[in-house]
């Protein structure tokens, strides 16, 4: 077990179906059999248990994500690599939470990037169908914004590399990063 003295947060943000949960869960797999503590926060997971009562209103989105920045920021401290992955739409909000995290231990933002007629495309569970039919309100893409990260610090562009590819180039960013 490699035991760090501080770990990091690296948040991962993009369009439903961009791949976020996918590649957050492929490297911190392979962080853990390098002997890492590493946790993955997924807005699916933490919607079903810790924030049951979130919903997609603007403000709701930002308390769910701020509640999300702190529980990252005490795990990172404690020397755990720590994977955030949610949609987190808007620029503003994203701020905030890196203000929370960057306060005490490295913070990284990930875009998570493909199109939105490729997410559409994609389509993983079958939300973007019954969103453009008007069944979900405030979709994000469909309904409600996103705001692409205006200076991230790592892109990946999953439209373009196949799964292989944003893994390895994710899995190498933390490396460096974690030092
Ligand atoms: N209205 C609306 N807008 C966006 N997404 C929606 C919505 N309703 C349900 N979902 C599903 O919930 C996942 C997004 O949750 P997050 O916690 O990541 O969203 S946010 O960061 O608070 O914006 C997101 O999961 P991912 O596909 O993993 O991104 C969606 O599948
Ligand atoms: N380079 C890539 N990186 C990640 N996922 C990809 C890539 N190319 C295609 N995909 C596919 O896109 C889908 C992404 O779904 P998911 O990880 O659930 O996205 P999100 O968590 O952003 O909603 C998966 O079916 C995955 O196989």
């Amino acid at each position: 077990m490699k035991c760090l003295d501080k770990g990091s947060v690296f948040w991962l943000t993009g369009l439903p179906g961009s791949g976020k949960t996918t590649l957050a869960k492929r490297v911190a797999k392979k962080l853990s059999e390098m002997g890492y503590r590493v946790e993955v926060l997924d807005g699916d997971w933490v919607r079903k248990t810790i924030n049951p009562d979130a919903g997609f209103t603007k403000e709701e989105r930002a308390l769910h994500l701020k509640r999300v920045a702190w529980i990252a920021r005490l795990l990172a401290r404690n020397g755990v690599v720590v994977f955030c992955s949610f949609v987190s739409p808007y620029r503003d909000v994203r701020e905030e939470v890196k203000r929370i995290v960057s306060e005490e231990v490295p913070f990284y933002e990930i875009y998570v990037k493909a199109s939105l007629e490729e997410c559409i495309r994609r389509d993983p569970k079958g939300l973007y169908k019954k969103a453009l039919k008007g069944e979900i309100k405030n979709f994000t893409g469909v309904s409600d914004p996103y705001e692409p990260p205006e200076s991230p610090d790592l892109v990946l562009d999953t439209e373009k590399e196949d799964v292989e590819e944003s893994e390895k180039k994710l899995l190498n960013f933390v490396l460096e990063k974690l030092g």
